[in-house]
């Protein structure tokens, strides 16, 4: 079965970029996986470690709501140290250099976009559909509202298999591709298209 993902648009540099990553704890071995792909693809198109918020909820239900309070305290971060920053300005001495600096080995801006990772396996009742249905729509709600990326990384498997597959870890090494690392790309080249289309301009 060839690879399903969408290819990278183009090379894309993601070394100004602050990402956060929410993820669910439910189904742990597969998370872990997962998010290692993130983590690689991340570094490999620049994104700094240092510039990169991971955060962890119980289960996929609960991260619609994390994501959107993630958002708003990035947004609150920046709000604070450019306050600290005008205010130091203001009084025009060499602390303001100093605090460029110190703030520029991690960005406090707020997050470029943001990488909601989880997990569902169908079990025997219609829980899995009710959780899949209200994180879809919940994600797609905190973008929508929030004008930052939201980037759907939630597994909804029917079966275990289908999840080991998706995370790259399955023992049938022809079905494996760790969707980690299509979720990062995504990541990147939304929160640069962001960016651009912010400020009047195209990719
Ligand atoms: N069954 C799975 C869950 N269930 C837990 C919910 O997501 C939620 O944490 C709980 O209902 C409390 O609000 N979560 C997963 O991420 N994956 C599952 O397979
Ligand atoms: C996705 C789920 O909530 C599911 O794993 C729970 O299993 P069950 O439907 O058997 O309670």
């Amino acid at each position: 079965m060839g690879f399903k993902g969408a290819p990278q648009a183009k090379q894309l540099d993601g070394s100004n970029l602050r990402i956060g990553i929410v993820h669910a704890r439910w189904n742990q071995s597969i998370i872990s996986a997962l998010l290692e792909g993130v983590d690689t693809q991340l570094a490999k198109m620049g994104v700094r470690k240092e510039n990169i918020v991971v955060q962890s909820v119980p289960g996929s239900f609960e991260l619609p709501f994390a994501c959107s309070k993630m958002i708003a305290a990035s947004k609150t971060q920046t709000n604070t140290t450019m306050t600290a920053t005008d205010l130091l300005a203001s009084s025009s001495t060499n602390l303001a250099e100093d605090l460029k600096k110190a703030s520029s080995t991690s960005l406090s801006t707020a997050f470029d976009a943001v990488i909601a990772v989880g997990v569902l396996i169908k079990g025997s009742t219609m829980h899995f559909e009710y959780i899949s249905d209200a994180v879809t729509k919940g994600l797609m709600r905190v973008q929508l509202d929030s004008g930052v990326p939201v980037i759907f990384g939630v597994l909804t498997a029917l079966t275990e298999e289908q999840a080991l597959e998706r995370a790259g870890i399955s023992s049938n090494e022809e079905k494996n591709h760790n969707h980690g690392i299509d979720w990062a790309s995504a990541a990147v080249e939304m929160a640069l298209g962001t960016q651009e289309w912010t400020a009047g301009r195209f990719l």
